[in-house]
């Protein structure tokens, strides 16, 4: 059944529609499957079954209705692109206080549509939020700021913080765990759980953790310096997310603020991340995506994009967000995927079909992680432009030759060396750290500096 007479529109131009402010605009690349409808049938199809309708005309529909029906704006089947608006009223409000809740938003965009027959594939790569709707999600409480500001930076441009993951990602008992910490936070300044870690039964949250904060006070005490942790409360059940929370703030104790609670918000959902932005406001909340790429990858062509992603997460309040490494570490990405990194810092970005306004909903930090060594950082920021930011990188702190502490300094002095402008073979010759960042690394220094043996006099055959 052709239902483009009713939910397409393509008389409606994009402008109106922002101008109107009453629709969440949706781009996506959608494939009809050959031997169904044509590509506007099957684009009106996919508005009705996100919306008001389904396969077929039902009697109980009225004019209401049709009032909050999804519509179809634009089409360019060549680009296999198709836009579709929104209207707000469609999107489900809390009984408890009237806001916005994402999963219902994911639903609706990007729900049954995943499923139909008739549609070889749609993803979804960006959408717009108008104001009115903006305003009623949670948006995030805590961010990079007020880490700042427990480092004793200022609260604007506070610059680089230099983090890791606790590596091996699985396997260490509580105590080497706690001297893996110590050990980093000697050189750093934030360490995050390995987003797997929890409560394994060969190393119990409750001794992890009190050793963690022991680990915490001993290594301020010796560096004259904050340190900051990210422990990861991901479970199941919101319930068991509190008790876990609630048990590290009073472990921390004094240090409780010091504290970022993790969770792995791809795979438990907007539920969890919204059950630790609402009850622990005042904790910096870090978003790992970890499973992200069974749907943003490029090669998936369901979906949605890692950009989606982020921006949703932004709505739901995450402090901090993992944007991947652009394309200089270990993970899918590209060099363009800064783009991700301005959509969720800036008070106004353009995404790669709509431009945002956040009307001063607070930002989200990108959290760069998966395969960062002090090597490969300057090429990193360059690209970027700036180094307001968290970088975690776990191989690269733990796989340094003279161990962690030399690894979180390296890190340090790599942004340093990028900030200078400086030749980093020649900055490697007064700073020792970075300099044995190469050894330890051999592989990344061969492709990105293929004259370092010679400048730093190693032997070749070392
Ligand atoms: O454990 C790591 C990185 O470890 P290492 O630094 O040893 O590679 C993170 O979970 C990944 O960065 C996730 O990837 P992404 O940041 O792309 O979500
Ligand atoms: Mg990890």
């Amino acid at each position: 059944m052709d239902q483009s007479n009713r939910y397409a529109r393509l008389d409606l131009t994009e402008a109106d529609l922002i101008a109107g402010g009453r629709h969440v605009l949706v781009a996506y690349h959608m494939k009809p499957k050959a031997g169904f409808g044509g590509y506007l049938e099957t684009a009106a199809h996919f508005a009705a079954e996100s919306s008001t309708g389904t396969n077929v005309d039902v009697s109980t529909t009225d004019d209401f209705t049709r009032g909050v029906d999804a519509l179809v704006y634009e089409i360019d089947p060549d680009k296999e692109l198709m836009k579709i608006a929104y209207p707000v009223d469609l999107f489900d409000r809390n009984i408890t206080d009237g806001r916005a809740m994402i999963c219902s938003f994911l639903t609706l965009a990007i729900g049954n549509n995943q499923g139909m027959g008739d549609v070889e594939y749609a993803k979804m790569h960006d959408f717009y939020v108008p104001p009115a709707y903006l305003r009623l999600f949670d948006g995030p409480s805590t961010t990079i700021a007020d880490m700042w500001r427990v480092l004793g930076r200022p609260h604007v441009d506070g610059g680089f913080v230099v983090g890791t993951i606790i590596k091996p990602k699985l396997g260490l008992r509580p105590q080497p765990f706690a001297d893996a910490c110590y050990d980093f936070w000697l050189g750093g300044d934030f360490i995050k759980n390995d987003e797997p870690q929890g409560n394994q039964i060969f190393a119990p949250m409750k001794e992890t953790i009190t050793l963690v904060a022991d680990a915490m006070k001993r290594a301020q005490d010796v560096t004259g310096r904050a340190k900051l942790f990210s422990a990861n409360i991901t479970a199941d059940d919101p319930f068991e997310m509190i008790a876990r929370a609630e048990f590290i703030l009073e472990t921390f104790g004094d240090n409780a603020d010091h504290v970022a609670f993790l969770v792995d918000g791809y795979v438990t959902g907007p539920a969890a991340i919204t059950t630790a932005r609402r009850q622990f406001p005042r904790q910096y909340l870090h978003y790992h995506r970890a499973g992200h790429g069974a749907v943003t990858s490029p090669q998936a062509k369901r979906g949605y994009t890692a950009f989606v992603l982020s921006k949703m997460a932004r709505m739901q309040g995450a402090s901090g967000i993992h944007v991947g490494t652009m394309g200089f570490g270990k993970m899918e990405g590209e060099n363009n995927d800064r783009a991700i990194a301005y959509m969720i810092t800036e008070d106004s970005a353009d995404g790669p079909y709509y431009h945002q306004d956040w009307h001063g909903m607070a930002p989200t930090t990108p959290i760069i992680s998966g395969g960062m060594n002090a090597l490969r950082m300057p090429g990193f920021f360059e690209n970027l432009g700036h180094s307001n930011l968290v970088m975690t990188a776990g191989g690269g702190a733990f796989g340094h030759i003279d161990g962690a502490a030399s690894g979180a300094i390296s890190l340090r002095q790599a942004e340093q060396c990028w900030k200078e402008g400086a030749d980093p073979l020649e900055f490697a010759k007064d700073h020792k750290e970075f300099a044995r960042a190469f050894e330890s690394f051999p592989k990344d220094a061969d492709k990105l500096y293929p004259n370092w043996r010679g400048a730093l006099r190693i032997n070749s055959a070392a």
